[in-house]
C-alpha cells in the first residue's frame, strides 16, 4: 500500500495556444482509488494526465501528490509513472534495459537496478523476455515491459495512457484482468484514460466523464449511468447511448427539454404507445439492437434478445416505463 499518495487537482488549465485543452479541472482521488478517465477525442483526457505527471507545465492550477504541490518538481522526481499506448520503449534497450531505465536516471545502481527489473518482470509474467529487444515481443509483452518499468518506480500515482488499446480483443480482456489484480496488489492511486465503454464501467472505483477539457460528471460508474448529470454524459456512455427526444415528442412533452431512454428501458410491444420502422438490426449473439426510425424522424435504438425474425422495413410498436425517461432542462441539464 501506497500511503497518502492521494493525488489532488485543482483549477488546472492549459492551453495551446487558441485550443483550451484543459480547462479548469478539479480532481480529488483518494490514495488507492482507481479512476477510469473517458471522453471524446481531443477532450483532454492525454493533457490532463501529461499536466500531472509533469511533462507539461499548466497555466494555472496546482497538482498536489500525497498533499505535496507539484509545482517545482521535475518529472523524474515525481512519484508519478504513466505508461503510454504505444509503450513508449527504447527500441536499441533491451526488455531488462528498458525496466531498468527508470532507476538508473534516479542513480539506482545497476545491481540493484537489475534485481528490481527481474522481480517487476517475474509479476508481470515476462521474467523469459528480459534480454529481447522490444521488437522480439508481441503487443501484449510489450505491455506488460510498460507496466513493469511504471512498476518498478514504486510510483504513488500510476496513469495509464489507454494501455491496452493495441491489444486484440481477448489479450484486452485477459490484460484488464491482470491490471485490475495488480492494482489489488499494490493498491496504488490509478488514473486510467480508455476510450473502451466495457472498461469505463467495469474498471473503476470512479469514472470521470471529460469533454471539451472539462470533467463534466465524476462517479461511480453505475450512478453515473444510471443519473447521468448532463445530455452529453448520458450520450456519451452506453453503447449504443442513451436515446435523447428534443422536447419530448413520443415519450411525452417536456416544454424545451429533452427527455431520454436507454435502448434496454424500449421494448417491442404490439400494443405499445411508439410506432417505428426497423432501418437495420444488430446481432451481437447474446443481445440485438434494433435501429429504428419514427415517422417524425426521430431515430431510437432497441436493445432486444437475440433471434428476432424482424428485417429492414418492418414496422414496430415500442413501449417504454415512465419510470425509466430521464429528464433534462433546456440547457441540458439533468432534473
Ligand atoms: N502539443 C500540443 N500542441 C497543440 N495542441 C495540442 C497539443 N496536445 C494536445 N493538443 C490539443 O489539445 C486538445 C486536447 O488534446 P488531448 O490529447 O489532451 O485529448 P484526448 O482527450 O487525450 O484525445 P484522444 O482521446 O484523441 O487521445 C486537442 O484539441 C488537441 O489537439
Amino acid at each position: 500500500m501506497t500511503d497518502g499518495g492521494g493525488l489532488r487537482l485543482t483549477g488546472l488549465v492549459k492551453a495551446y495556444g487558441p485550443v483550451r485543452a484543459v480547462e479548469g479541472v478539479d480532481l480529488d482521488v483518494p490514495a488507492g482509488e482507481l479512476v477510469t478517465v473517458v471522453g471524446p477525442s481531443g477532450s483532454g483526457k492525454s493533457t490532463m494526465l501529461r499536466l500531472i505527471a509533469g511533462l507539461e507545465r499548466p497555466d494555472a492550477g496546482m497538482v498536489a501528490v500525497g498533499g505535496q504541490d507539484l509545482r517545482d518538481v521535475p518529472p523524474h522526481r515525481r512519484s508519478v509513472a504513466m505508461v503510454f499506448q504505444d509503450y513508449a520503449l527504447y527500441p536499441h534497450l533491451t526488455v531488462r534495459e528498458n525496466i531498468m531505465f527508470g532507476l538508473r536516471v534516479r542513480k539506482v545502481p545497476k545491481g540493484e537496478a537489475r534485481r528490481q527489473a527481474g522481480a517487476a518482470a517475474e509479476r508481470l509474467g515476462i521474467a523469459d523476455l528480459l534480454d529481447r529487444y522490444p521488437d522480439q515481443a508481441s503487443g501484449g509483452q510489450r505491455q506488460r515491459v510498460a507496466l513493469a518499468r511504471a512498476l518498478v518506480r514504486s510510483p504513488a500515482v500510476y496513469l495509464l495512457d489507454e494501455p491496452l488499446v493495441s491489444l486484440d480483443a481477448q489479450l484486452r480482456l485477459s490484460t484488464r484482468a491482470d491490471l485490475l489484480a495488480l492494482h489489488r496488489q499494490i493498491g496504488s492511486t490509478t488514473l486510467h484514460v480508455t476510450h473502451d465503454q466495457a472498461e469505463a464501467m467495469t474498471m473503476g472505483d470512479r469514472v470521470v466523464v471529460m469533454d471539451a477539457g472539462r470533467i463534466r460528471q465524476a462517479g461511480p460508474p453505475q450512478e453515473v449511468y444510471d443519473a447521468p448529470a448532463d445530455t452529453f454524459v448520458a450520450g456519451f456512455l452506453g453503447s449504443p447511448p442513451m436515446n435523447l427526444v428534443p422536447g419530448g415528442g413520443v415519450l411525452g412533452g417536456a416544454a424545451g427539454g429533452t427527455v431520454g431512454v436507454r435502448p434496454e428501458d424500449l421494448a417491442l410491444d404490439p400494443a405499445g404507445p411508439i410506432e417505428a420502422t426497423v432501418d437495420a438490426v444488430e446481432t451481437l449473439g447474446s443481445e440485438a439492437v434494433l435501429l429504428t426510425r419514427c415517422p417524425d424522424g426521430l431515430r431510437l435504438a432497441v436493445r432486444t434478445p437475440p433471434r428476432l425474425s424482424l428485417r429492414p422495413g418492418d414496422t414496430v410498436r415500442l413501449r417504454f416505463d415512465p419510470d425509466r425517461l430521464h429528464r433534462f432542462d433546456a440547457a441540458g441539464r439533468r432534473v
